[in-house]
């Protein structure tokens, strides 16, 4: 049988492709993104990353082995708190106080992501949740190392950059692979194109989520 991981990568490089060429990360990479457009990005994140941290819980309580509770605790964690101390960082650069942060509500993107994680998280399986979960890691390093390639000196993201290309980073992403393909190896045809669907669906989201941030987004009627 062929690694889950694999098939997930290969099944989704177009997006991958699509996701380095998007303004916002072409932006980030030569250091001229708009404050107004990472300021949006980082309350959106933060927002996000709330969420996120549930479902990397959900995924602890559900893993049927130690080591995958541990590593989804931790990163449950770490998602509120390292890298809620990058935001913190930014936060301060750009004037955002944590009342704007608190009151802020989610874009339309940033609440169709966070509730697709969550309801995989209480609906769907275990394998499913953690195919859904892995983009959030694994595409962030890819992004992330792609940008440190080409970033020039004195890039005002540097710390951003560092943040998601750094090596112990990608020991964690390293990691979260090893577990999705465990969980993959045991499981039906049915639920591995489930995984496939859900990894697939989450990339789809972080396209959307550096998109409409670029964009600004703001819900159509109603606010
Ligand atoms: C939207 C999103 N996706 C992933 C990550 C990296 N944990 C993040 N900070 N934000």
């Amino acid at each position: 049988m062929t690694i889950f991981s694999e098939d997930a990568w290969d099944d989704t490089a177009a997006l991958r492709r699509a996701i380095h060429d998007l303004p916002f990360n072409r932006d980030l990479a030569d250091g001229s993104l708009t404050g107004d457009r990472f300021r949006f990005y980082m309350i959106q994140d933060a927002l996000y990353l709330e969420q996120y941290a549930r479902a990397l819980a959900t995924a602890a309580a559900k893993a049927p082995e130690p080591d995958a509770m541990e590593r989804f605790a931790l990163a449950s964690q770490e998602a509120l708190v390292v890298e809620r101390a990058l935001h913190g960082g930014f936060f301060e650069t750009f004037g955002i106080t944590a009342d704007e942060a608190a009151a802020a509500s989610p874009s339309p993107t940033c609440y169709g992501y966070t509730n697709f994680l969550l309801s995989t998280a209480h609906t769907g399986s275990y394998e499913e949740l953690v195919a859904a979960i892995l983009p959030c890691f694994w595409i962030y390093w890819d992004v992330g190392r792609y940008i440190a390639g080409k970033t020039g000196p004195d890039n005002p993201y540097q710390a951003w950059i560092d943040t998601y290309s750094d090596a112990d980073f990608g020991d964690a992403v390293e990691a979260v692979i090893a577990i999705t393909n465990r969980a993959a190896a045991t499981a039906s045809a049915t639920c591995r194109n489930a995984m496939l669907k859900a990894f697939r669906r989450s990339t789809q989201y972080e396209w959307m989520f550096w998109d409409s941030a670029y964009r600004l987004e703001t819900w159509p009627i109603g606010s």
